[in-house]
This record gives structure tokens, sequence and C-alpha cells, in this order.
């Protein structure tokens, strides 16, 4: 099979490769790489064979391969995706950019999730395969099984998204940021006489006026930001509404959709997502159960015990960051009645948010 890799070099695609590397997933392909910026120079080393970078551009060279892997950005895929098809390429798309996922020719891999959704796909044709919104996909990671089970009526989604999700970029801008608020205060910091309070009032207005705010547009280290992506007409964030559709059409409840809404929240962690759920169950399911719903969904969810100690060395960005495991956590009915559960669940946005999915689906490819 001749797979393309478009955007490899990027965050996201950097992530793939390494994952690819270490489930040695090149064995058996013949990988082309492509470039936006640098034509012919060296492809990176991935332990087999793979000629000079190619020209993310060219149809023509697009057009020998058997399937395309991008993760260069919605920009791109807009840009070459139609002009590759209307030139009668029929291979497999496989892309991280959101722009294509709610196409109908398209489906949204995740597939410990909807692995039925996606070998249905394929055997009706379908082409295009694209991984889904990482908080959507977090949140199906670690709570699949009551989904999968048709035991949630509807759910409310807060989230602690990552600095990542914003982009490389946005991640040093909060380190920088970080460090801006530490310095303004750094000779006060090494007077333990000094009053908190003028320390407070110090950060504050340096928060206030001194920060780096070129890619958030606002401090994010020492705040939060509570919008992510484009403002709906119905007043909804963009990343809200992808909440909804999105979990719907990965599991193919889009004709019935179950209810998915809330608050989205950009914070101040590197590269992981924490999401607080309330959960109207359809009924009143034991929490025991519920518990072995959850865990035994999927091999990387883990059930982290309702207790303060296990929570705090589990359940944080932290402790999940660069890891495949999707812990959940705070399990536990809520005072608004049986049905109503509560939970909290963090996941590496780079991983299973964006890049793991994708290898997953050309390992599927292969072995159909
Ligand atoms: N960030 C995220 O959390 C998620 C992103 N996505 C999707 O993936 C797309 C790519 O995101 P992301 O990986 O964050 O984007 P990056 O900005 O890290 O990379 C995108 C491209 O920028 C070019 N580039 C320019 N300068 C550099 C540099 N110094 N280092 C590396 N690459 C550089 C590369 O193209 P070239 O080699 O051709 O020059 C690269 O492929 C997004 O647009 C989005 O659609 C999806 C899910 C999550
Ligand atoms: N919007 C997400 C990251 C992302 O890339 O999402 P999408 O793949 O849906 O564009 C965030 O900011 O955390």
């Amino acid at each position: 099979m001749k797979v393309g890799f478009v955007g490899w070099r990027g965050m996201v695609g950097s992530v793939l490769m390494g994952r690819m590397l270490e489930e040695n997933d090149f064995a058996g392909i013949e990988p082309v790489f492509f470039t936006t910026s640098n034509v012919g120079g060296t492809a990176p080393d991935v332990g087999v064979e793979a000629p000079a970078l190619k020209d993310a551009y060219s149809i023509d060279e697009l057009k020998q391969l058997d399937a395309i892997i991008s993760c260069q950005g919605g920009d791109y895929t807009g840009e070459v995706f139609g002009k590759l098809r209307a030139a009668g390429w029929q291979g497999y798309w496989i892309d991280a950019a959101s722009s294509l996922r709610m196409d109908k020719d398209a489906l949204i891999v995740l597939d410990p999730v909807n692995d039925n959704v996606i070998r249905d796909g394929l055997a009706k044709g379908i082409k295009n395969y694209i991984g889904g919104n990482c908080t959507v996909s977090l949140m199906l990671m670690g709570l699949g099984g009551l989904f999968r089970e048709n035991l949630v009526e509807w759910t409310s989604a807060m989230t602690y998204q990552a600095a990542s999700g914003a982009g490389a970029q946005n991640m040093r801008e909060l380190i920088t940021q970080m460090g801006q608020i530490r310095d303004s205060v750094a000779t006060e910091l090494a007077d333990p006489a000094s009053a908190i309070l003028d320390i407070d009032r110090k950060v504050v207005e340096a928060m206030r006026s001194d920060l780096t705010v070129d890619r958030f547009g606002a401090p994010l280290a020492g705040s939060l930001l509570p919008y992510i992506d484009k403002q709906l007409e119905n007043f909804q964030s963009k990343e809200e509404w992808k909440g909804g559709v999105e979990t719907n059409k990965i599991l193919g409840t889009s004709d019935s959709p179950i209810p998915i809404d809330g608050i989205c929240v950009r914070i101040g962690a590197m590269r992981c997502h924490s999401q607080a759920l309330t959960i109207k169950l359809k009924k009143d399911v034991p929490l025991a159960d519920v518990e072995s719903l959850i865990a035994n969904a999927n091999s990387w969810v883990k059930v982290i015990p309702n207790d303060r100690d296990a929570t705090l060395e589990e359940l944080t960005p932290t402790k999940v960051t660069g890891t495949l495991s999707v812990p959940v956590g705070r399990l536990r009915k809520m005072a608004m009645g049986p049905e109503y559960l509560s939970a909290f669940t963090v996941g590496d946005q780079l991983l299973w948010g964006a890049a793991e999915p994708l290898r997953r689906m050309l390992r599927i490819l292969r072995e159909s």
C-alpha cells in the first residue's frame, strides 16, 4: 500500500509519526512524504525507504497514492481535497482537520467506540475518514461504555481545554505568560516578608497590561478563557456545537440525536483536555454497574475510585500527559436524583484527541 503523509512534521503529525514508529506501522507500507515548504528535501527516517519530499499541492503526485493521511490543517484540505477527487482519485483520505467531518461522504473515526460504523462505511465504499474533535473523542473514549449500552438520555460537558488545542505557538505563549507573571514579582517572591496582597496587585497589573497575548488574544496564565473557536448564531461556540453533532455522528445516532451541550473553556494546561460531565441516565443504574460498563468499554479507559487521594494522584493533566490512558473518576450519583451521574475525565488531546485514531484507521484499511 502506497501511503502519502502530509503535515508529518507539525505538532499533530510528529505525534502521529512517533506512534507509528512505536507500533511498527511503517513495515509493509510504501510511505511517501509531502511538504508545502521544502520540495526535494530529505524524507524523515522511518526505517523504510522513502523518496525525497514531494509537493503537497501536486495533484499528479497525490493521485499515485492508495491512501493519504493529512495533518496539515483545514486550509490545506480545502485547497487540495476537491481537486484530487475531481481528478478521479479513488484512494482513502484520512484527515486530522475538521473541514470534512460533517460531510455525508465522510465518517468520523474513533474505532474503539465506532468500529462497527467504520466497517459499515468501508463496506459501503466510503473513502473519507476524519479524526474527531479532540474533546469529543476524549469524552467518548472515557464514557463510551454508557453510550454503547444506550443508557445516556443527555450529557452536559464542561471542558477544561489545554493550550495545545490552539496550536504549537499557543503552547509557547502560555509558558511565556507564566514566566512574565513570575518575573513581575521576582523581588517580592524572594523576600518572605513581602505582603501577599502587594504580590497579588503586581501580578494582576502584569496580567492586565504586560503579558504577550499575540496568539490567545488575552491572558491565559493565571486565568482562563471561557470561549473556544468561532461564535455561532445560536450563541454556542463552534467547539460546543461540535460536542453534539460530532458525538452523534461518531455513534451513528444523528437521526435521533442524544443532546450533548456545555461550555468549553481554555485553561493553562499544556496538552491534556479535562471535562466535568453531568450525565442524565435513562434509568437508575447502580454505581457499581456504571463503573464496570465504563471500565470494560476499551483497553485505555481506567476508572479512578472517587476518593481524594486517588483522584489527585490519577486524574490530572500532569499525570495523563503523553499517555494513551483515559482515566474517568469523580463518579457518583448527584443530588438531583439517582439518574444523574457526575464524572470527570482527562485525556491527551494530541494522542487520542488527534493522532491515534488516524494511525488506527490506516491499520484498519490495511487489514480490511
Ligand atoms: N493542534 C491540535 O490539537 C489539533 C489539530 N488538528 C488539525 O491538525 C492540523 C495541524 O495542527 P498542528 O499539528 O497543531 O499544526 P502545526 O502548525 O504544528 O503544523 C502544520 C504545518 O506547519 C508547517 N510548519 C511550518 N513551520 C513549522 C515548524 N517550525 N515546525 C513544524 N511544522 C512547521 C508544516 O508543514 P510543511 O512541512 O509542509 O512546511 C506542518 O505540517 C490543524 O490545523 C487541525 O486541522 C486536529 C486535532 C487537534
Ligand atoms: N478546537 C480544539 C482543537 C482542534 O483542533 O479541534 P478541531 O480538530 O475540531 O478543529 C481545541 O482548541 O482544543
